[in-house]
């Protein structure tokens, strides 16, 4: 079976006003199937473009991004957004739930625009929300719930769609050191779990040390960290 991610001799720049900056030059990574990377660079060094770039929002300048084999560049926008919903999940720093829906209608949504019918949806999210711990939660709006509970009900948005990949940006930055660490915990439990290939960025040591294996970014390539 083909990685679920894979990155080879990518290149980002940017246009800046102080002349084209050059994030990521030859930049390979190649993440297996049940393997959890943590991505640790200092600030600024190009995660975020990294992580754009391996879940198709952004396009290279030079190389090629494979999401389970498939070769994404030579794809149009809507076949892209289409390997997107159903086999990429992402988890941000801060949760982006929709304000005016509540936990399960959050993790519905991604079925639903995925033609899940509404009844399956719901069922499948009040069982993820579940298995967060959110059981009791289900009909909050966000603004009821902790930060602790936003990102879970973030993790199990991202799991909605049964993804063979994760991406995650500082995915428990944005919480207290203890909450974090169980939030964590429980994010990397289920991608375990789920045999998911994952992407994870952050600046927490103890955090990158439970995964598989780190890398950083130095001059614009990835290296073991
Ligand atoms: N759209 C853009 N246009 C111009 N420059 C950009 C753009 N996006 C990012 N950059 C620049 O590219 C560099 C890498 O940005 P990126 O957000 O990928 O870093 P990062 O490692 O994720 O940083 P942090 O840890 O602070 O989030 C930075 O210098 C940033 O200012």
């Amino acid at each position: 079976m083909s990685d679920p991610l894979r990155l080879a001799g990518v290149a980002r720049r940017y246009r800046t006003e102080a002349g084209a900056l050059e994030v990521l030059r030859d930049a390979d990574l190649t993440i297996a199937r049940g393997e959890i990377v943590a991505l640790v660079a200092p600030s600024g060094t190009g995660k975020s473009t990294l992580l754009h770039l391996a879940g198709l929002l952004e396009r290279p300048d030079a190389g090629e991004v494979f999401i389970a084999g498939q070769a994404a560049g030579t794809l149009d926008d809507g076949a892209r957004t289409a390997i997107r919903r159903n086999t990429i999940g992402f988890v941000y720093q801060f949760h982006h739930l929709l304000a005016e829906f509540t936990a399960v209608e959050n993790v519905m949504l991604p079925q639903m625009t995925a033609g899940v019918a509404a009844g399956q949806a719901r069922t499948r999210a009040a069982e993820l929300l579940g298995t967060f711990g959110l059981a009791a939660r289900l009909d909050h709006r966000p603004g009821k719930l902790s930060g602790g509970e936003q990102q879970r009900v973030a993790i199990a948005r991202a799991l909605a769609n049964s993804p063979a990949l994760l991406l995650a940006d500082e995915p428990t930055g944005n919480l207290d050191a203890t909450t974090a660490g169980i939030v964590f915990a429980q994010l990397l439990a289920e991608a375990r779990g789920r045999g998911l290939a994952a992407l994870i960025a952050t600046h927490n040591p103890e955090l990158a040390a439970r995964m598989d294996r780190v890398v950083t970014l130095r001059d614009g390539r990835i290296i073991p960290g």
